[in-house]
């Protein structure tokens, strides 16, 4: 059995209390490792390297050689790509055809992006008249924030966590990781690449753990963090919100949503099916991104419901080493009660079930899974709180609606804001719509295509600030203003 251990200073160190959890396989319930729990002291240990790390070597590097470095890094996941799939794949359960597409090759792009971006990322500066006629300049400096707490999710494990270390390096900054306890493994290992690839010892630390009264708790309090980047569900983000007002330290907060699909009858109803399918039921319909609740314009509804029933009837569920499998388990048997609790609720308020609603019938060697079934819903009320409440599970309700303002007024009428995709072939509306839709990122007959250079975030209660480009610097940098009498 396998130990997965902190890495702290460039060292794979244990809990000093001995205290260990199992990581889960969620496709087979099997026990894949020990991970060591942190208490204060090995969350302070990972504090103190990282401001050593900070106040020495990394703190002094020049761009060049920090990006350099990055890149390396990028290479490195990449030449260990497989060990990375299957270690993602066995800690999610998720395919390995959607992992082998995006967990691991934007976990290792986002080092390179970013690597990139900051050698090219323009300065501000301003020429200003002054009574005497001699004139000032004014110009503007970044330098790294110091140590950055991140607190990264279970649903993409190594891509939303080098979404965050790749620019929090890029700018000089240095990292304490708690990636979830319930996916550990690409995180730990990510720490022999850095090794591997010359990042200098404390730079990047990783401790494992659970939130409240363990690591993350422990990481958000500690007063020596100078900002916390997380992305999960709302509750916790205000938790950390909370835990960061301490100390007066910045919070970068990607949180929950309940995503809104608009459909129109103008669309192109065979890409509005595959992109909707996808945004449903990708990764188990654990994305953040993802649609729950889908607006279709009458005339085209029932069209549109048969063939989004026949797509996820389509689906292949199975294991990531079935090469075949389109579709894995939740994260887990208590997210599954979760997901479990809201197809309980659809039934029990009178919802049709197009499709799914339970769990599927699996082989012996799987049984032990968190396996549910794609399921799709209609006649429910908008105050359901299956369709106001965040899932995070591989559902969704469908509802038609009669005109646009109807559809933006259903669109927007949670208090999430994250992301929405709009279909329509008529390019005057899609802008109109787009415009006035509350959330961050809206797609427009797409869905989950990205620019990494874009702004990515969400309104509302779906979070504070933005990454992507250089909202990602704003975050992981100090702006500093330097005004000089000409
Ligand atoms: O695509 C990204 O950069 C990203 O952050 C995805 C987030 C998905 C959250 O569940």
């Amino acid at each position: 059995m396998k130990d997965i251990k902190h890495f702290i200073n460039g060292e794979y160190v244990g809990s000093a209390s001995g205290k260990t959890f199992d990581n889960v396989n969620p496709a087979n319930g099997r026990v894949l490792s020990r991970v060591h729990e942190a208490g204060r002291e090995e969350v302070n240990a990972a504090v103190n390297a990282a401001r050593a790390a900070f106040n020495g070597p990394w703190g002094r590097m020049t761009v060049d050689q920090r990006t350099e470095i990055l890149h390396k890094v990028a290479d490195g996941i990449n030449a260990r790509f497989e060990e990375f799939l299957d270690a993602e794949c066995q800690d999610t359960g998720k395919p390995r055809s959607l992992a082998s597409h995006i967990d691991i090759p934007r976990g290792a792009a986002n080092f390179k992006v970013f690597a990139d971006l900051i050698k090219n990322v323009p300065a501000e500066s301003f020429e200003m008249p002054t009574p005497d006629g001699t004139g000032a300049l004014n110009y503007g400096i970044r330098r790294p924030k110091g140590v950055i707490g991140v607190i990264s999710p279970w649903n993409l494990p190594l891509l939303l966590m080098t979404w965050k270390v790749g620019p929090a390096l890029a700018c000089g900054n240095t990292v304490v990781v708690k990636p979830s306890e319930e996916t550990p493994t690409t995180t730990a290992l990510l720490g022999e690449v850095m090794k591997a690839a010359g990042v200098p010892d404390g730079v990047y630390n990783v401790v494992h753990g659970f939130g409240g009264n363990s690591a993350g708790a422990f990481l958000t309090e500690h007063p020596d963090v100078d900002a916390f980047t997380f992305t999960g569900e709302t509750g916790t983000g205000e938790t950390i919100m909370k835990a960061a007002a301490k100390g007066v330290r910045q919070v970068s907060l990607e949180l929950g949503g309940k995503n809104a699909g608009i459909v129109f009858a103008d669309c192109d109803m065979d890409k509005a099916i595959e992109g909707t399918l996808r945004s449903v039921f990708a990764n188990c319909g654990q994305v953040c991104l993802g649609t729950e609740r889908v607006y279709v314009e009458r005339s085209i509804f029932d069209e549109f419901v048969a063939r989004l029933k026949a797509g996820a009837e389509s689906l292949v569920i199975g294991p990531p080493d079935d090469e075949t499998s389109n579709f894995g388990p939740l994260i887990s048997l208590k997210h599954r009660e979760k997901v479990l609790s809201y197809y309980q609720k659809a039934i029990d308020e009178g919802a049709t079930v197009i499709t799914g609603g339970g769990v599927p019938d699996m082989p012996a060697e799987l049984a032990h899974g968190a396996w549910v079934q794609p399921t799709i819903w209609t006649g429910l009320k908008d105050d359901s709180p299956v369709v106001t409440e965040e899932i995070f599970g591989p559902c969704c309700h469908i509802r038609p609606f009669d005109s646009e303002a109807e559809a933006v007024q259903l669109a927007n009428s949670l208090p999430y804001g994250l992301a929405s995709a709009i279909w329509t072939e008529n390019v005057t509306r899609a802008h109109r719509v787009a415009a006035q839709v509350e959330a961050g990122i809206v797609w427009v007959n797409s869905w989950f295509l990205r620019d990494l250079r874009t702004s990515f975030g969400g309104s509302k209660q779906s979070g504070i600030g933005r990454e992507g480009g250089v909202h990602s610097l704003e975050f992981y940098t100090e702006l500093k203003n330097i005004c000089i009498k000409l």
